[in-house]
């Protein structure tokens, strides 16, 4: 662990022999011989622990710890007391110090404790971090994020929320499509008025028709009193399709006539109705492949993707996974009354490298699971799900040392799109955004690396 260390000890001998050991170890350090010294240095740079010795002739030790502790409590003190006064070293801790090691130092032993230290002061300050970030996201609604990726979402979410038109939202699933939905109405002018979301995958094609127009009295069998449908029930604010992608096709020519004419027909009925509604759309599916292989309507797809707007996957969104994480243990944790505050180092990295193929609704699975079976202050690595605390991040294997396994650049370009390929589940579109390249030079390097046939064994 790489970290910065205050010594101070009016023995210049014994700084001279901690800072020079610290060193060999990886961890830097500036010392001073006096207490008021130190407390300059402590205002002028960022430290991540203060070592001092107790015995020293002007300030003491025992001063400095309590001027610490007082004025950046975030900073751990770790005391230096001569063997055999633990009396000094208890009252140390009463003032405030995180730890305590004797003299003469034993440098192993001191290493491991200002390791310790130097662990708990950087998770401090990550909590500290997080939680003002959650205390911005209040304003901005429910979508967390501070990756690049994410805040340009935000932005973008603030300059089309108020204009009219229509939005596809897509990205794989579980990545927050929902939620952005929600977030464009909550900032629109119409979001006093109601938000009606709808799935269209989960609803067979005659019930989907009479959810979403409405149906007269006696309509079918079941249709015993007339039913209004979800474009009048959202009248006035917004209706957001979910899974546009499944919509039947013929279904498909029955929105696309109701939104160009701007009014629905109930089942059964013989007169149409206006609506006024703003439509949402999301998918998971690539809708410009299902275009071309004819599953989509072209002219719908022009009709509902006149904004688009992409969420990336959550691998692709940095440290954003610690700040969900951390999101999510605070929402479980208090729902379970259970005293759980964060995450353990090595778990965090473990979140880290893992992929997520489920995204933000897989992390908040495995936190609410992970929060319900620790036994811990923080979550460990135990805690994960096996393909999480076993997962060894992937690798586009280009040859190692032996230069008889070096291939030519055409052979990396073919393994790595066959890599995104698989990891963005063959989804072209998605494929060729994250190679920077067109979609048809996508297709022009699939074809020449007779990519697609491999793929598809
Ligand atoms: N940026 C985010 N901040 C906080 N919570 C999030 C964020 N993104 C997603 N979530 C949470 O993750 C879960 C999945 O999100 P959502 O249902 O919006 O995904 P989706 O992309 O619509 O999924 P699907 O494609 O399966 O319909 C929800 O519980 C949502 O609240």
């Amino acid at each position: 662990m790489t970290g910065h260390v205050l010594i101070v000890d009016d023995e210049r001998s014994m700084c001279e022999l901690i800072h020079t050991d610290l060193d060999k170890r990886g961890i830097t350090s500036a010392w001073f011989t006096s207490a008021d010294e130190a407390l300059v240095a402590l205002h002028d740079d960022e430290f991540d622990v203060v070592l001092t010795d107790l015995k020293m002739p002007e300030k003491t030790g025992l001063q400095l710890c309590e001027q610490v502790v007082a004025n950046r409590p975030d900073i751990p003190v770790v005391v230096m007391t001569a063997f055999g006064s633990l009396e000094a070293a208890v009252g140390a801790i009463r003032a405030g110090a995180y730890d305590f090691v004797t003299k003469p130092v034993e440098l192993d032993l001191l290493a491991v404790t200002l390791n310790r230290a130097i662990s708990h002061h950087q998770l401090q300050k990550q909590v500290a971090k997080l939680t003002g970030q959650l205390a911005a996201r209040t304003e901005r609604g429910e979508l967390l994020g501070e990756s690049p990726a994410m805040q340009q979402l935000d932005d973008q979410l603030d300059r089309i929320a108020d204009s009219e038109s229509s939005i596809l939202i897509t990205g794989e699933s579980g990545t927050g499509k929902e939620l952005v939905a929600r977030s464009i109405h909550k900032r629109s002018r119409r979001s006093q008025q109601p938000f009606v979301a709808v799935n269209c995958a989960a609803l067979p094609e005659a019930l989907l028709e009479s959810e979403l127009f409405g149906h007269a009295k006696g309509a079918f069998t079941d249709a015993r009193s007339e039913r209004k449908g979800l474009f009048m029930e959202a009248s006035g604010g917004t209706l957001f399709l979910d899974e546009v992608g499944e919509m039947p096709l013929p279904m498909q020519a029955k929105l696309l006539r109701a939104l160009e004419e701007g009014k629905v027909r109930p089942v059964g009925a013989n007169q149409e109705v206006s609506f006024d509604v703003r439509l949402l759309t999301a998918t998971n599916r690539d809708l410009e492949s299902a275009v071309e292989e004819q599953h989509f309507r072209e002219d719908l797809f022009y009709r509902i993707n006149v904004i688009q707007l992409h969420l990336p996957p959550l691998r692709g969104r940095g440290t954003d996974v610690l700040l969900l994480a951390q999101q999510f243990v605070q929402q479980f944790a208090q729902r379970a009354t259970k005293e759980v505050i964060g995450l353990s180092d090595q778990a965090a990295e473990k979140l880290l490298s893992y992929g997520w193929p489920g995204n933000v609704r897989e992390l908040r699975n495995v936190i609410e699971r992970a929060v319900a079976l620790t036994r811990y202050e923080r979550l460990a690595v135990d805690d994960l799900p096996e393909k999480i605390s076993d997962y060894q991040s992937a690798q586009v294997y280009i040859g190692g040392a032996d230069p008889s396994e070096l291939v030519p650049m055409e052979e990396v370009e073919r393994r790595y799109i066959t890599h995104v390929l698989h990891v963005v589940g063959d989804n072209k579109t998605l494929a060729a955004r994250t190679l920077g390249l067109d979609r048809k030079t996508l297709y022009r390097k699939l074809k020449q690396y007779d990519i697609e046939n491999e793929y598809r064994t």
